[in-house]
């Protein structure tokens, strides 16, 4: 559903994607893990046409992207942004709403269905009781599940999905992510999301790929990619992977840097008990 070949792009001189060939195909839950900085974000960005790549293509359902109009885009597949455009004022409801532009009739004008899309979007994402409340006013976690929403009232077959759990407290990474698990069942979506937690990753995707040097370093199932190899080549961290039974998939011990410039921090002695006072 997904094919992007030979991507390659860069801020300025500064090469960040080096030839990126990457499926993801029709239902899969793919997360893509990397480093700070390795370019995860920027390829979502080329997938989700907000960038153009310098050589290469991305096709969805084998359509170019680049012969696609924003609009056309916007109906295949929605995305998940670290940012919301700061409009002073709106309220969750006015901005889950606007995930539906992209299906506006030839007035242009969102009809009774879109507000029904839009209010069971703000249901299952568990924002439905701050409808009301402006965007401004709430916090970084219950942001991020309104983001959430409003990619869910767009209805696409594609979410990208760019650290779908940052700021969230770890029920609620636990719930967006079955959340994001059960949207993919029920509804056939094929879904790549940018993830920090290797755990996360393991437990909830189907593939994971990795990037590191402008290149995919590992793609494959959890199984195959998580492993202490991958720790220390792509993380530059030594870690242990062991197979936890009860959500069958790996999970990570990570144990220290292995680069001796951030090796491992020397905990001063521990302070218990008491404050003493002067
Ligand atoms: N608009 C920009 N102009 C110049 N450089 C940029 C721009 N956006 C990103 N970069 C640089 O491109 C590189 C890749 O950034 P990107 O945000 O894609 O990384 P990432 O893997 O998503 O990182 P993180 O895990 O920290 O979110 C980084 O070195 C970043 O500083």
């Amino acid at each position: 559903m997904i094919t992007v070949s030979g991507l390659e792009f860069g801020y300025g001189d500064r090469t960040v994607l080096d030839g990126i060939d990457l499926t993801v195909g029709h239902g899969e839950l793919v997360a893509l893990v990397g480093v700070n900085g390795c370019g995860k974000s920027t390829l979502l960005r080329l997938i989700a046409g907000l960038l153009t790549p310098r050589r290469g293509t991305v096709r969805l359902d084998g359509t170019d992207l680049a012969s696609l109009s924003r609009r056309e885009v916007a109906r295949r597949l929605a995305v998940l942004h670290q940012a919301l455009a700061p409009v002073p004022g709106l309220t969750v409801r006015q901005l889950v709403r606007q995930g539906r532009y992209p299906h506006r009739g030839p007035l242009g004008m969102l009809g009774e269905p879109d507000d029904g899309v839009a209010e069971e979007a703000m249901e299952l994402t568990g924002v439905a009781h701050m409808a009301g409340r402006v965007l401004d006013t709430l916090s970084g976690g219950e942001r991020q599940r309104v983001r959430l929403a409003l990619a869910v009232a767009q209805r696409s077959p594609i979410l990208l999905l760019d650290e779908p759990t940052a700021h969230l407290d770890v029920r609620h990474q636990l719930e967006v992510l079955a959340l994001v698990r059960r949207l993919r069942d029920s509804r056939d979506l094929t879904v790549l999301a940018v993830l920090h937690e290797l755990d996360h990753a393991a437990r909830f995707a189907d593939r994971i790929v990795a990037l590191a040097g402008g290149r995919v370093a590992a793609d494959g199932p959890p199984r195959e990619v998580v492993t202490e190899e991958l720790l220390a080549t792509v993380f530059g961290v030594r870690g242990r992977v062991v197979h936890d039974e009860r959500n069958d998939a790996p999970h990570c011990f990570l144990d220290h840097p292995l680069d001796a410039a951030h090796g491992p921090a020397v905990a001063g002695p521990a302070v218990h008990g008491p404050a003493v006072s002067p």
